[in-house]
């Protein structure tokens, strides 16, 4: 005979309030039985991207209508880049100097059209704008005024890498463009709070958070912080020469050194050894051969061989892993490039099982 035993409180509480503890009781084992991982570092560092990468290698492909979506969030990035260089050139006189008549032409309609009450956020309209402007885009793009923006780019806020998207502008306007991989990971929109998203990965539940990097989003990261498992800090190698969105006063990868130590010593993370991913190294490997870090005043103590790929890495690995002052704790690092699924897969592996094996020490208390 089965023995039921409870406590004289439990005779009093009503069958349905024991079950609603039940289930609560329940709820609470499968989420410590969660892996909760976040991606967390400074806006356009890549999180998103691998954020996106984990769906493509665990999740389900996008539906008809995340694609229409991004067709239009993939226009309106041609349009944001376009709209960066043109105010690069209105303020420079001589690249506005390239500008040959058919193309002052096309830069004119540009700027009262487009530049004049254009809004970063909206991509509805700026999609409009990409649709309605096809010649005179097409035109500024191939101009030598354009060209010799896009070479001095560092010094605006476009997008690095979306000189892909401006090169398949006709495919892209085509009425029958279906979003191909790589554009999908190419597109960008900022991240403005905490989203996430769990995955069933080797039959482990992990449940991943993606945040918003700028500064002014990082108040929002807190509510995310606790009984956290593993971090995968991402930072943007290629960024060494650039100044941030938020503040044009601040290197974007001494902001990245700064986030990362104050990740290292926040209270609930003490435990925790840390993933860091310094990413964008296609970006990086173009830029090295002609930008020298010991040109910026922030890392002017650079001693490594200018213009060489290793020397620049090893340098700002040092960098990062010098934070680390506890012996105790490891940090793991990765030079990715968030937008090619084969290296975030094979980077992905190895991360994982640090993860898991941290996950089970956890578990035992270790
Ligand atoms: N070429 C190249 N582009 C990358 C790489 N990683 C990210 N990007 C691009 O950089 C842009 C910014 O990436 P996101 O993933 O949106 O950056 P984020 O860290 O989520 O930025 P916030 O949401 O503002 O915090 C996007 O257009 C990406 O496609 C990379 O390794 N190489
Ligand atoms: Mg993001």
């Amino acid at each position: 005979m089965g023995v039921c035993s409870s406590s004289p409180d439990d005779l009093n509480v009503k069958p349905s309030t024991q079950k609603q503890k039940r289930d609560a009781k329940e709820a609470k084992a499968s989420e410590d039985a969660k892996i909760k991982m976040l991606l967390l570092g400074c806006g356009e560092s890549g999180k998103s991207t691998i954020f996106k990468q984990m769906r493509i290698l665990h999740g389900k492909p996008q539906t008809a209508a995340e694609l229409l979506r991004l067709r239009d969030i993939i226009r309106s990035n041609c349009v944001m880049l376009m709209v960066a260089l043109a105010n690069f050139i209105e303020a420079t006189a001589e690249v506005e100097g390239l500008l040959l008549a058919d193309e002052r032409k096309a830069f004119n309609k540009v700027l009262e059209e487009v530049v004049s009450n254009f809004n970063d956020e909206n991509v509805d309209a700026n999609a409009e704008h990409c649709m309605n402007h096809i010649p005179q885009f097409q035109t500024l793009w191939k101009s030598a005024a354009f060209k010799e923006a896009w070479s001095r780019r560092a010094e605006t806020d476009a997008i690095d890498g979306h000189d892909a998207l401006m090169d398949s502008f006709d495919d892209i306007t085509s009425a029958d463009y279906a979003v191909p991989s790589n554009h999908l990971l190419l597109s960008r929109v900022r991240t403005e709070g905490v989203v996430s998203h769990s995955y069933d990965i080797d039959g482990a539940i992990f449940e991943i958070f993606d945040v918003g990097g700028q500064r002014y989003f990082r108040k929002t990261w807190f509510d995310c912080f606790e009984d956290v498992t593993a971090i995968i800090f991402v930072a943007s190698l290629s960024e060494f020469d650039q100044m941030l969105a938020e503040d044009k006063s601040k290197n974007r990868m001494t902001e990245a050194l700064d986030l990362f130590s104050s990740v290292l010593d926040n209270a609930y993370f003490t435990k925790i050894d840390l993933l860091l991913f310094l990413n964008k190294k296609d970006l990086f490997a173009t830029k090295i051969r002609t930008s020298n870090i010991a040109d910026q005043k922030d890392f002017s103590d650079f001693e490594g061989k200018p213009n060489d790929f290793d020397s620049g890495v090893g340098y700002f690995i040092d960098k990062f892993v010098a934070f680390n002052e506890d012996p105790e704790r490891q940090v793991f690092v990765h030079i990715t490039c968030a937008t090619d699924t084969g290296n975030i897969s094979f980077v992905w592996e190895s991360c994982k099982e640090i993860i898991l094996e941290a996950n089970i020490q956890a578990s035992f208390g270790l």
